[in-house]
């Protein structure tokens, strides 16, 4: 019952801010538009569509809220005016009672608060729709008193979020089925990529892991810190972590006074963002200036704190060589490879005419030329080629898009810090080292390296698997089998010298590489 009067008041909300409209002149069921515009009358819809659409979101609550975050990055789906609405929103709730986060501390390691942390502040010092951060103390293994940040999750969000999100599930089954746009907007897809993100906020202990998976990462850069986590207190529902002292991002004035140099800060957040892109494919896709820090203490002046790791995107090897092999081809401006790319790797329909998407994507990249490398933008070219695809029907996979959207936000920051800051100067080496190893000689060894183990371990093997084999044979096959394993010894010497001249081809092809390199050739 109550999820019916929820279901209702939803309606009642998206009509009173007059979202029907939004989809009205598409209604394939003229009927309800008319009831729509019976019902319509004396309201007043003077704001633009996308503030309507953000005042709705507020008003329905927290989940709602995030929803409309999320989508804010789908400028693939989204017309521009919405979306920049939608990334206007911010889950500000207010926070819960530091009793109830004590009670979830207590429930999850079974114990007072007061014998896990020296001292525990009350007061939050922050608090969103998912969990509040609480400031402590806590000594650890080795006897030492550490200085903490307490993340706790808000209490009974899982019945809250399974509910709303049956209600979107439900909205999005009857918008598919009454709206044109339905087909082409996937609006259930979309609903199901919100249900997972959701879920995985729910569970800290995978954002942890995710932290820890990038310290390690990143701690050779020397350009970013990350917090360190404290194992023996992370739960689901808490993690206990290092507490940072830095300054947010957005107080450029503060950093300043400091004597940040803030143009080579700019710079070193184009680099550790490549870095995590390219070399590792494991990178921090919520890159809101909250998140954000730089630290001004002595022994690490200058350098980034990142904070929150509830959304990484991670790339396969087949999202890296898409990227690779499209920059490559967008650079030399073969936008004819661009468009065999997409139907080779089966992204595309088969019949679609390789002319006709050389000329959509030649439309999109052909403007970019016209400005100085270093005014180009990756990640608004990315935007502009997967809104393209999605003409011809192409499925943008959820981590490009979350890639796109990171690269926009890192340049956003980048040019904020400084406008004149040269992003193409500061990407080149990343990306040129990197389509080396994608496309070029580097990647030949690199799987050669990634297989040799395997070859090394097998081939002194076989023989003995095959002796062992011949051995359990009844008499009269053991002629023809011992035929055979002489047969498979010489295949392994042949191979083995295949193996070799290969590795000797691949030396050879580095050691050309270094002497290019060197300026020795
Ligand atoms: N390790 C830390 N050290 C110092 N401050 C921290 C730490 N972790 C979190 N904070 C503070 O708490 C704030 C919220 O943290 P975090 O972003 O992880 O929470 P959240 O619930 O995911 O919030 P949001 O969804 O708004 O990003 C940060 O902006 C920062 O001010």
């Amino acid at each position: 019952m109550t999820r019916y009067l929820r279901g209702i008041a939803i309606i009642w909300v998206a009509f009173r801010f007059g979202l029907d409209e939004l989809v009205l002149n598409s209604f394939q069921r003229p009927w309800l538009s008319r009831i729509a515009r019976v019902l319509a009358v004396g309201r007043n819809l003077t704001a633009p569509r996308g503030q309507r659409l953000r005042m709705a979101l507020e008003h329905l609550g927290p989940i709602f809220v995030k929803f409309g975050q999320v989508l804010s990055t789908r400028r693939d789906l989204l017309p521009p005016d919405v979306a920049d609405e939608l990334a206007r929103l911010q889950d500000r709730v207010p926070p819960f009672d530091p009793e109830i986060a004590i009670a979830t501390i207590e429930r999850a390691f079974r114990k007072p608060v007061d014998t896990i942390f020296a001292s525990f502040e009350r007061v939050p010092v922050a608090s969103a729709s998912i969990a509040q951060v609480h400031f402590a103390t806590l000594v650890d293994r080795n006897g030492h008193t550490r200085d903490v940040a307490v993340k706790v999750l808000r209490p009974g969000m899982l019945p809250v979020i399974e509910k709303d999100i049956s209600l979107m599930r439900m909205t999005a089954g009857w918008l598919e089925r009454i709206w044109v746009e339905g087909r082409r907007l996937k609006p259930r897809d979309v609903v199901a990529e919100f249900d997972k993100y959701l879920h995985d906020e729910l569970d800290l202990v995978r954002e942890a892991a995710n932290a820890a998976q990038l310290r390690r990462n990143m701690s050779g850069l020397n350009l970013v810190l990350i917090p360190e986590m404290f194992w023996d207190y992370c739960h689901p529902e808490v993690i206990v972590m290092e507490r940072m002292y830095a300054v947010p991002i957005s107080q450029v004035d503060r950093l300043r006074e400091a004597g940040v140099d803030i143009p080579q800060l700019a710079r070193d957040g184009v680099t550790i963002f490549f870095t995590q892109v390219f070399r590792d494919g494991f990178f921090h896709a919520d890159m809101h200036p909250g998140n954000i820090q730089v630290s001004v203490a002595p022994g690490t002046f200058g350098r980034y704190v990142s904070l929150d790791f509830g959304i990484i995107g991670t790339l396969t090897e087949y999202d890296k060589e898409y990227l690779a092999q499209n920059f490559t081809a967008f650079f030399r401006r073969d936008y004819k490879r661009v468009a065999q790319l997409h139907i080779e790797s089966g992204w595309v329909p088969a019949d679609t005419r390789v002319e006709e998407l050389e000329a959509a994507v030649r439309t999109v990249c052909e403007p970019y030329f016209d400005r100085p490398l270093k005014e180009i933008s990756l990640g608004l070219l990315l935007m502009r080629l997967f809104q393209t695809s999605r003409r011809f029907q192409v499925e943008i996979q959820p981590q490009l898009v979350l890639l796109q959207k990171t690269l926009l936000n890192i340049e956003g920051l980048g040019r904020q810090l400084d406008p004149e800051l040269d992003l193409w100067a500061t990407a080149k080496p990343f990306l040129e080292k990197w389509m080396l190893e994608q496309i070029g000689p580097q990647k030949m060894l690199n799987e050669l390296r990634d297989e040799a183990p395997r070859y090394a371990k097998m081939l002194p093997e076989l023989p003995r698997l095959l002796h062992e084999y011949l051995s359990h044979r009844p008499a009269d096959h053991r002629r023809e089998l011992l035929e055979l394993l002489a047969e498979q010894r010489r295949s392994n010497r042949r191979l083995q010298r295949v193996l070799y001249a290969f590795m000797g081809f691949g030396l050879g092809l580095m050691a050309m590489h270094l002497a290019v390199r060197a300026g020795l050739w």
